[in-house]
């Protein structure tokens, strides 16, 4: 069956702000209370959404959550008026008031992790909602994720939504970030490779930064995504590399078809896991970077991995990277001498996503890719995808209700709630998706 990847990409939130809140994550501690501009980060994410859709790649986007989150903040005991609830936790606990108004639902390949048709054993895609349950912050986003994919992938004969995993650590799942699939042509049957930090039963972790995915998750996510087993495997990341800051598989490794792009030191056991590949995916290629080359340390910083390897119609590949690896002479070194290798990386395109990196957020991080056949793309809502209207649109309702600079203080301004719940009310009129939010219901 003919297919193809589409990459849904999340749309800034009007409080993307700098809180620090995500330890292990050495972007969102360096840049702790730092003075954030939400306009423009939506619009760094709409450039690229833009770019590549007038590339010819299929492109859709995925709304903010409502943020602060009020009800989470009420379940933590603040009460009163809603102006009540944010000023009593502002004075009292603001770590948790920056906690519930994190923009972080922006980092869609943390969204769900998706399993295509040709692989299920039903003949649906199916959606898993990742229950990101290592970080407060990003532990309440399940449920508005599940809402907002069900309103996009709406139509129950083509797609199954499933809730995320029970919320304990053993059931840790941060999504798509963790997941590989490699093949030939999208619409056939693929390799599944689910990557984890730790194994609950083993009692296997890093020394310093916690790992977020374990093993129980993953298996639990091939089940009810319905992986046929024969094409599902299981690698575990290197805990070396996660204390170096490494806290999702794709800030150290990209796949794309036949494709695994990745650095040396990027899972355990390396060698053994690309013989499998190699054996099992015909055309396998491995693009190793070596540790001479570029540094775990330089690819955790210009994030080189985190990019999207996209492919065009005539089999090339175009990498697409954030402006932090061209500005580090050695990275795009290396990435020149990529190009004139034998491989199909024939081009690279560079954006500047500069504030979603502030927060650990490169280009793969800020999309969520869904393969999927003809029949299925029309089964999508269409007001989701990305066009020039829709383009115009969203910047017009960006500057419309985004304030252009926002820090922690900013958070306990009641207007700041007001102005969200009437852009995101507007939101999902423009995109058709009914009631999604909270406030709404
Ligand atoms: N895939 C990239 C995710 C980045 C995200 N950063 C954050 O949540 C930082 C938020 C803050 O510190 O304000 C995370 O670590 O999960």
């Amino acid at each position: 069956m003919k297919a193809r990847e589409v990459n849904f990409d999340g749309l800034v939130g009007l409080t993307h702000h700098y809180a620090g809140l995500s330890f292990g994550n050495e972007a969102s501690t360096k840049h702790r209370f730092q003075q954030s501009n939400p306009r423009l980060a939506a619009k760094q994410g709409l450039l690229k959404m833009k770019a590549l859709a007038d590339a010819g790649f299929q492109q859709g986007v995925i709304p903010p959550h409502e943020r602060p989150c009020l009800p989470v903040l009420r379940q933590l005991g603040f009460s009163g008026s809603d102006e009540q609830v944010l000023a009593k936790a502002a004075r009292q606990a603001p770590h948790l008031l920056s906690a519930a108004s994190s923009a972080s639902a922006m980092w869609v390949a943390n969204a769900a992790t998706i399993c295509p048709s040709a692989d299920s054993l039903d003949g649906k895609v199916h959606l898993t909602v990742a229950s990101l349950n290592n970080k407060f912050h990003r532990s309440i986003e399940a449920p508005t994720t599940e809402a907002l994919l069900r309103a996009i992938f709406r139509d129950d004969t083509h797609f199954a939504v499933h809730p995320a995993l029970p919320q304990v650590a053993m059931f840790g799942d941060e999504g798509a970030a963790n997941h590989n699939r490699f093949g030939g042509d999208y619409g056939e049957p693929g390799v599944q490779l689910f990557v984890y930090g730790r194994e609950e039963s083993a009692h296997t972790a890093p020394a310093r930064y916690p790992a977020r995915q374990t093993r129980e998750a993953s298996q639990a996510i091939a089940r009810l995504n319905q992986v046929r087993p024969q094409q599902v495997l299981f690698a575990r990341q290197n805990p070396d590399v996660i204390d170096e800051g490494v806290f999702h598989n794709d800030v150290i490794a990209v796949s794309n078809r036949q494709v695994l792009f990745c650095h040396e030191h990027a899972f355990v056991d390396q060698p053994r896991l690309l013989a499998e590949l190699q054996a099992r995916v015909p055309g396998f290629m491995a693009i190793q970077v070596p540790d001479s080359e570029v540094s775990v340390a330089d690819a955790v910083a210009t994030y080189l991995f985190n990019s999207q390897l996209l492919s065009r119609d005539d089999g090339s590949m175009m990498l697409v990277l954030p402006q932090e690896s061209q500005t580090h002479a050695g990275v795009w070194r290396y990435l020149n001498a990529l190009l004139a290798q034998d491989n199909p990386v024939s081009e690279l395109q560079v954006f500047d996503l500069r504030e979603s990196m502030a927060n650990g957020g490169g280009p793969a991080c800020l999309r969520l890719r869904v393969v999927l056949t003809d029949a299925e793309q029309r089964a999508v809502n269409p007001a989701v995808m990305m066009n020039d209207t829709l383009f115009t649109t969203l910047n017009n309702w960006v500057d419309r209700y985004y304030r252009d600079r926002l820090t922690q203080a900013d958070l306990a301004d009641p207007q700041l709630l007001r102005e969200g719940r009437e852009a995101l009310d507007r939101l999902t009129q423009l995109l058709h998706l009914g009631s999604v939010y909270p406030f709404q219901r």
